[in-house]
């Protein structure tokens, strides 16, 4: 595989693929490279359902590998929202400040140490022809009282990582990239990969 399609519109998760791919010497675009792709609805339950439509309808229609990725933040003191509803929390047109400003607001009475909550990265890569492969991956931490950095996106201003003191927006982009949800997702698809070629 030298050339691979990411089915994501989000400009920020985009970015960390083309990192993570750029070590691997695979070549990637994302669906922002194309004009004429739809974004895929996202009508399933659960993470895992959500990236493997995602992947699959794409890698349909290009004929091509395609991985999606179907994340979100997971908090403990709103049982688990905004989960798989994370991107549309405060409405439709996805916006990350309105989203982060909704999460404060319904956390406002919770003090710091029951404001655990966990990043979530499910992904899936679709070929055609080939069973779709699923891995997840996990990034544990806290949600902080106030936004703070420039880093990162959607709601890394607002998430502390476990071991640390700062915002994945205040971290430098290098920090996220070793310990993030989607990182410890990507490893496990490697390992899965690997595994199917030998
Ligand atoms: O479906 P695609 O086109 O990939 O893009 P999306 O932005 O709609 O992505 P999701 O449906 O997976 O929704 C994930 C939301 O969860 C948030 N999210 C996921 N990973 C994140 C990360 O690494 N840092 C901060 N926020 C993240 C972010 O706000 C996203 O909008
Ligand atoms: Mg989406």
């Amino acid at each position: 595989m030298d050339e691979l399609i990411i089915a994501t519109k989000n400009a920020g998760k985009a970015k960390e693929f083309q990192q993570f791919f750029a070590q691997l010497h695979i070549r990637v675009k994302s669906l922002l490279d194309f004009d004429d792709l739809p974004e895929v609805e996202e009508t399933g339950t659960t993470f895992a359902e959500n990236a493997r439509l995602k992947a699959e309808t794409i890698a349909e229609l290009l004929n091509m590998p395609v991985l999606a990725d179907d994340s979100g933040l997971e908090i403990d003191a709103l049982q688990g929202r905004p989960g798989i509803y994370s991107a549309r929390y405060a409405g439709e047109d996805k916006d990350d400040e309105a989203n982060i400003r909704k999460v404060l607001e319904e956390m406002q009475s919770v003090p710091m140490e029951n404001r655990t909550a966990r990043f979530v990265c499910v992904l899936a890569l679709a070929e055609k022809g080939k069973e779709t492969v699923i891995t997840e991956g996990y990034c544990e931490g806290k949600i902080a009282l106030h936004p703070a950095g420039e880093n990162g996106f959607g709601y890394d201003p607002i998430f502390i990582p476990e071991g640390y003191t700062n915002t994945l927006a205040e971290l430098d982009p290098s920090v996220k990239q070793e310990i993030s949800h989607r990182r410890h997702a990507m490893d496990q698809l490697q390992a899965l990969l690997q595994q199917r070629k030998d």
